[in-house]
């Protein structure tokens, strides 16, 4: 099982996850998207991710803008899996979404 990262572990991991927010045992992004569809082309391409690692995240969708909250439930907290699906989400976020930004 995945170990819990030290606040220094997570501290250091989340100067390369800049889009990210930490509260307590999660991290959480927040992302506007072009449409509806667009949104959508996103979640399915981190649900295929997802299940290859056997990680979740949950997904608030509502209409273009989708929440990603990451917590590793058997650890109780943030672990690398959580840090590495984060860096995964943020690529298929950029190879999808045409501008930068917020
Ligand atoms: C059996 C399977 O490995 C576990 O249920 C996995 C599935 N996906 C998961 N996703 C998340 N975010 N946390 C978990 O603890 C978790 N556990």
């Amino acid at each position: 099982m995945a170990e819990l990262l030290t606040s220094e572990e997570l501290t250091s991991a989340l100067t390369h996850l800049p889009a990210w927010r930490h509260s307590g045992s999660s991290i959480t992004r927040t992302v506007e998207f072009a449409s509806f569809p667009q949104a959508i082309q996103v979640v399915n391409r981190v649900a295929e991710i997802a299940e290859n690692d056997d990680h979740h995240p949950d997904i608030d969708i509502r209409w273009r803008t989708l929440t990603f909250v990451l917590s590793t439930h058997s650890a109780g907290g943030l672990t690398s899996k959580d840090t590495a699906l984060a860096t995964e989400i943020d690529a298929v976020i950029e190879a999808i979404r045409p501008e930068s930004g917020e």
